[in-house]
């Protein structure tokens, strides 16, 4: 039990868009989206000189730019020199990773007041770049500037750069296909869950004032390709794509009670920190047992529920990650809610935009606004990598009666997939399968994971031939197939052609 004075709670919270789908507004760094939002979280508390408090300044890694130490140029803006600075590494997690840290932290007396911020401006960056326009011209900070630099083993391990499952776009429908088929799910059945499903996350992010795209889009807009909405990896049109193209902010002030109290913040401001939980897959999703399930999100819930003694029924407003469908897919069968479920207050990446790592923190925005009119638990889900890091974390109106009851530490779980099959030939039981569409709305290369009959796993890359019948996705998955593995560069065949069922 902690000292109920030391209990975390959310003080003050802002968001913010600079410009929208369609209008674009006058190219802004990420450091001044993120101190206008930082000035409005602080503004949000309703006390004075709050900034004059902070003594801890936490930052979600932000892609689109690149700075030494965005937490310090922050501080001294707002007049917190002083304050402990930290960056996270990449990964869309660390928002309720921080969090928990964060709770934990004031918990135990080591932090204050801490800020939390993050942002991204991808959308200027990608405008500058069209017309040839270096940003560090417009005045950005060039500490050092510039995109971030990446190592190509952050995108993939050896074994998924062979089998050339490198992007986002190309490994979630992967998860997607084999959610789908173990669901019982046809390639229809899935596309139109996925489709009801951001239907309603457009509806919510018509009514958030910070969404990149709060025009409403229904599942039948979502579902019909064309030239405003192309197929990109199957079974997920662009609408079903996280929009990166944004520049969006967000802040959240967190404190104990006790100084919450002490500064003057008013009662109704106040939301308090529960704590949760989180979990780590190998970095490589061809180590992993299966690709239907997540055992990192399985584990990282089962943990925040047990540690705040709640069951799935009474979380009241349920927050997902949504990078695409299938991520808020497995939030609501890992917590066994009903399929008609809507997990989000904020809006999911397509809609309410994509702003990367510090997506959840706009969701601890949202949530933190709903906790203090309606509602009283919720729990925000944020993701990393490819399912690779999970974290959860209970916000609530009223305190837990032992405080903050959080574990801020992840747990790291084994590799348990099956043994890789190197350049094999021969016959394997699809696992998983999608294809990646080109330009011209044609399936342009296809991806397999498949099983051998002695439980090896097969994985690779298909030419355009391969990709037409790998698109079938999670209508494919579970029959046999006839590879032959050059390199990771795969020629499928299918032995088990479909016969016209004989009608009764
Ligand atoms: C843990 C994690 O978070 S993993 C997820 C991380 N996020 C991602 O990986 C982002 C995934 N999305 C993408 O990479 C991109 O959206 C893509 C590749 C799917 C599409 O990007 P492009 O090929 O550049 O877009 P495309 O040329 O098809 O579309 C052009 C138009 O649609 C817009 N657009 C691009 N992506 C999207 C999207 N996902 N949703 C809606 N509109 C989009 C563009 O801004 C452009 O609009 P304009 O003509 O008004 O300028």
């Amino acid at each position: 039990m902690t000292d109920p004075a030391r209990t975390p709670v959310v003080v003050g919270v802002g968001d913010l868009r600079s410009g929208r789908a369609g209008a674009p507004a006058d190219p802004r760094e990420p450091l001044d989206l993120i101190h206008d939002a930082a000035g409005a979280a602080l503004a949000d508390t309703g006390v004075d000189d709050i900034a004059r408090h902070i003594d801890a300044v936490y930052a979600v890694k932000t892609a689109s730019w690149a700075y030494d130490d965005l937490p310090a140029l922050l501080a001294a803006r707002l007049g917190a020199a002083a304050a402990r600075t930290h960056t996270s590494p990449l990964g869309g997690h660390w928002p309720a990773a921080l969090l928990d840290r964060i709770g934990h932290e004031i918990a135990t007396g080591t932090t204050g007041v801490a800020l939390l911020v993050g942002g991204e401006s991808q959308a200027s960056v990608t405008a500058a770049t069209k017309t040839g326009t270096d940003p560090a011209t417009l005045g950005w900070t060039t500490a050092p500037g510039g995109p971030p630099a990446f190592d190509p083993d952050d995108l993939g391990s050896p074994a998924m750069q062979r089998a050339g499952m490198l992007a986002p776009t190309r490994v979630y429908p992967l998860f997607e296909t084999r959610l789908s088929h173990e669901l019982g799910h046809s390639h229809d059945e899935s596309l139109a869950w996925s489709a009801q499903l951001y239907a309603a996350f457009s509806e919510i992010a018509g009514r958030n004032p910070a969404a990149w795209n709060p025009d409403l889009r229904t599942a039948e807009d979502i579902t019909t390709v064309g030239p405003r909405n192309r197929m990109v990896t199957a079974p997920y049109p662009l609408l079903l794509n996280a929009m990166p193209f944004v520049d969006q902010a967000a802040a959240v002030v967190v404190t104990s009670l006790a100084t919450a109290r002490e500064l003057g913040v008013a009662e109704d401001r106040i939301v308090y920190v529960w704590g949760g939980a989180g979990a780590t897959e190998p970095a490589d999703i061809l180590a992993r047992a299966g690709f239907g399930r997540s055992a990192a999100l399985a584990d990282a819930l089962a943990r925040t529920l047990e540690r705040t003694d709640l069951r799935p029924a009474d979380l009241d407003i349920v927050d997902a990650y949504s990078c695409f469908p299938v991520v808020p897919k497995l939030l609501v069968e890992h917590l066994g809610l009903t399929r008609e479920t809507v997990p989000s207050v904020t809006g999911g990446h397509s809609f309410f935009g994509g702003p990367l790592n510090s997506y959840t923190l706009h969701s601890l925005v949202a949530v933190t606004r709903r906790l203090r009119t309606d509602g009283e638990i919720a729990l925000v889900h944020g993701n990393g990598g490819y399912l690779t890091y999970q974290h959860t974390v209970v916000l609530a109106a009223a305190p837990h009666t032992r405080g903050y009851v959080g574990d801020p530490e992840p747990r790291v779980l084994p590799a348990t997939g099956p043994e890789p099959a190197v350049d094999y030939s021969g016959d394997v039981e699809v696992h998983t399968a999608t294809a990646e569409y080109g330009r011209d709305g044609h399936p342009a290369i296809g991806f397999l994971v498949g099983t051998t009959p002695d439980g090896r796993r097969v994985s690779g890359y298909t030419d355009a031939a391969g990709a037409q019948l790998l698109a079938a996705g999670a209508d494919i998955v579970g029959r046999t197939v006839h590879v032959v593995d050059r390199g990771g560069a795969l020629t499928v065949t299918l032995t088990d052609p479909v016969t016209e069922e004989t009608p009764a």
